[in-house]
């Protein structure tokens, strides 16, 4: 994304308003590093809890909290009203499987048959809907911001708005993907009458206008089976007055609350593009129940910043504890990605949540060589050209927040990648883009990793933060698995679909985190593992003993195994790398996996042109080698966590 289009989205919400910024002035340009040191360290963040419960409705839906962490505050809005009802038509006939079809019947729905975008243009584009949908999506924005409901109608709006973006865009590639195993170019121009209602919306929430993972794909695509149920952060708060109450030690190690209210069979999805029962579903759903525990993690986080700002040794322990806990329990939740979304079913849903990013100027992506040029959205009701990344977890905040607390995000080489990290930051609601910034800075003000690695201060702290890298560690190295496995083996279309390089922007990041690891444990000798089993802390509990054991070995078993992962990633990258060439001889990167145009005779004489011919008239037989990869499909070499 051009840096003129990052300082207009951190200045200025994107779409309408931000047409003129788009085009900003050069001289005016900082890079977001410059932005992120920018953000006061000593500002106080304030969360939902903060404010009355009386001004909750006023407040952005992502406004963060104690409770939800980065979830809505207010869990998303299933059903639009009535006169909505044209778009939520479309919404429910695009779905590839439809709920009839499930007992064995052909896929009908409208994305199946490529019928999506003609149903599109007769009933939105060129009929009476069309107008009257901008209108109404007007009148909401111009309601009073007290009105009730209408925050959650804006943001339901929103969602549905890019879900119907991404289908229009995509459906050519998908129609592509389904019948040859190769991708296409997408639709590159979006009707007025889905792009005013879509800027407008991204105006007034301060989205970019394209689907996102929180405000749209995933964290606002969930409905509640059962809404009485607790939240992870009031199980746990029960658990802790109980555990205080019996004085036990360690408790906070110990403390499992599970999902509670946001656990998978509690859980249906709002909107799908292939299959909302299926592997589609498994896949959004496990990111939610993922994020049940982030307001436990924003929590612990907070509790860590103010112990170390106090220098409170036992405090920055009991919040590390806590950290530590939780991040187990995502971890568990990650793990059941294998069996709730099945690796063979990824790519029947993936292609709907590609990004726009094209121009070769950017990182390229093929699908949309040109961006896509939003009809109708100046004030004068000029079109113009726009280019998103697409939807990814890599908008996720879990991942950035320990990276910022544990001081990862410093280590991380200063390349194009971590760019690309820093660029992947500003995709998400700004509550949680201010939050990152502000937490990056006060960590690094605080020395957060300095109080914890120090041998004065606490063998137990020093051996927290270890094992806090390491479920970073674990975290990105299953997601490296899920990366191999999803995706990776099958299909050689080299970008992801938040406009990563595939094979190199993962294992950039990984690698920078064996690192971390490798100096950490560096650092840790046998004069710690001794304080540690003498930590009046731990000897003081009769488990104690038994804890500082435990901790010892995972501490050793971290160590030992960071660099040997390390030396087998920068292996596995460079065969990956070597494989992927070889499969494809003569054809650009950008351009694998791609169908190709039919050659012009002046091309067909040019022997990479003869390449790309042969990708091109091999479709199909690529297919058959996709159903052989599928089939062959093997464990990541780094992989030693049981997953898989
Ligand atoms: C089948 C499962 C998954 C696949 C195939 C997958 C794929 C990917 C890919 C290809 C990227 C690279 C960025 C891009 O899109 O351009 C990415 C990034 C990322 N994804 Fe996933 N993902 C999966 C599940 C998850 C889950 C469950 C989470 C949990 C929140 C998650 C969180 C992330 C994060 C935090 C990043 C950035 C990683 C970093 O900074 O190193 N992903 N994902």
């Amino acid at each position: 994304m051009a840096i003129s289009k990052i300082v207009a989205r951190h200045h200025a919400p994107p779409g309408r308003a931000a047409f003129s910024q788009l085009a900003c002035n050069v001289t005016s340009r900082r890079s977001l590093a410059t932005i992120s040191n920018v953000a006061n360290p000593s500002g106080k963040v304030t969360f939902l809890e903060d404010h009355p419960a009386e001004t909750h409705d006023q407040l952005p839906t992502f406004t963060l909290s104690r409770a939800h962490g980065f979830l809505p505050r207010r869990d998303p809005l299933p059903v639009l009203p009535e006169r909505f009802g044209a778009l939520d038509s479309l919404l429910q006939r695009m779905t590839i499987i439809q709920p009839g079809d499930r007992d064995g019947d052909k896929p009908s729905g409208l994305l199946a048959t490529g019928d999506f975008g003609p149903a599109v243009h007769a009933e939105l584009v060129h009929g009476a809907h069309g107008e009257r949908l901008i209108k109404h999506v007007r009148e909401v924005i111009a309601s009073p911001k007290d009105a009730p409901g209408r925050m959650p109608l804006l943001s339901a709006l929103f969602r549905d708005m890019c879900f119907l973006t991404s289908a229009y865009l995509l459906e050519p590639v998908d129609q592509s993907f389904r019948a040859t195993g190769l991708y296409a170019p997408g639709r590159s121009v979006l009707p007025r009458a889905i792009a005013v209602p879509m800027c407008e919306l991204a105006d007034e929430l301060g989205h970019f206008p394209y689907m996102e993972y929180s405000s749209s794909y995933a964290l606002s695509n969930y409905r509640l089976n059962d809404p009485s149920l607790p939240t992870p952060a009031e199980i746990a708060a029960k658990q802790s007055r109980q555990a205080g109450a019996n004085g036990a030690f360690g408790d906070e190690l110990a403390i499992k609350t599970g999902p509670g209210r946001y656990s998978f069979e509690n859980l249906e999805l709002i909107r799908a593009f292939e299959n909302a029962q299926g592997s589609e579903k498994g896949f959004i759903i496990v990111h939610c129940e993922m994020l049940a525990y982030s307001g436990r993690l924003v929590n612990a986080t907070e509790g860590m910043l103010l112990a170390v700002a106090e220098q409170d040794v036992g405090t920055a322990e009991s919040a590390m504890m806590r950290l530590l806990s939780t991040f187990e329990e995502v971890q568990e939740s990650m793990e059941s990605m294998w069996s709730r979304s099945l690796p063979s079913d990824y790519l029947k849903f993936r292609s709907f949540i590609y990004g726009t990013l094209g121009r070769p100027s950017q990182k390229h992506n093929a699908m949309f060589p040109d961006g896509v040029t939003y009809e109708g959205i100046g004030p004068r009701g000029e079109s113009k050209q726009m280019e998103f990344r697409g939807e990814s977890g890599a908008n996720d905040s879990i991942i950035p927040m320990a990276d910022n607390l544990l001081e990862i995000t410093k280590e991380l080489p200063d390349n194009e990648l971590t760019r690309t990290l820093r660029d992947f930051r500003t995709y998400r609601p700004k509550t949680q883009r201010e939050y990152l910034e502000h937490l990056e800075s006060r960590a690094s003000m605080l020395g957060v990793r300095a109080f914890c690695m120090s041998t004065s201060a606490s063998p137990l702290l020093k051996a927290l933060y270890i094992l806090m890298v390491d479920q970073v560690r674990e975290f990105r190295n299953r997601h490296w698995l899920f990366t191999r496995n999803y995706i990776i083996k099958q299909t050689d279309f080299s970008l992801a679909t938040g406009g990563s390089n595939i094979i190199r922007y993962l294992p950039n990041n990984l690698a920078t985190v064996l690192r971390v690891l490798e100096d950490s444990c560096a650092e840790w000798g046998a004069a710690d593992e001794q304080a540690l089993r003498t930590h009046a802390r731990l000897t003081s509990s009769a488990t104690g003993a038994q804890r500082a054991e435990v901790l010892v070995n995972k501490v050793r078993e971290a160590g030992k195994r960071a660099e040997a992962q390390r030396r087998m990633l920068e292996r596995e990258v460079a065969l990956l790398m070597q494989e992927k060439a070889a499969k494809n001889p003569g054809i650009d990167e950008s351009m694998r996996g791609m169908v190709m145009p039919p050659p012009t005779p002046k091309q067909a004489v040019n022997s990479v042109d003869a390449g790309q011919q042969r990708a091109y008239s091999t479709s199909v037989g690529n297919k058959d080698q996709n159903q052989e990869e599928k089939r062959s499909m093997k464990r990541g070499m780094v992989g030693c966590d049981g997953v898989g």
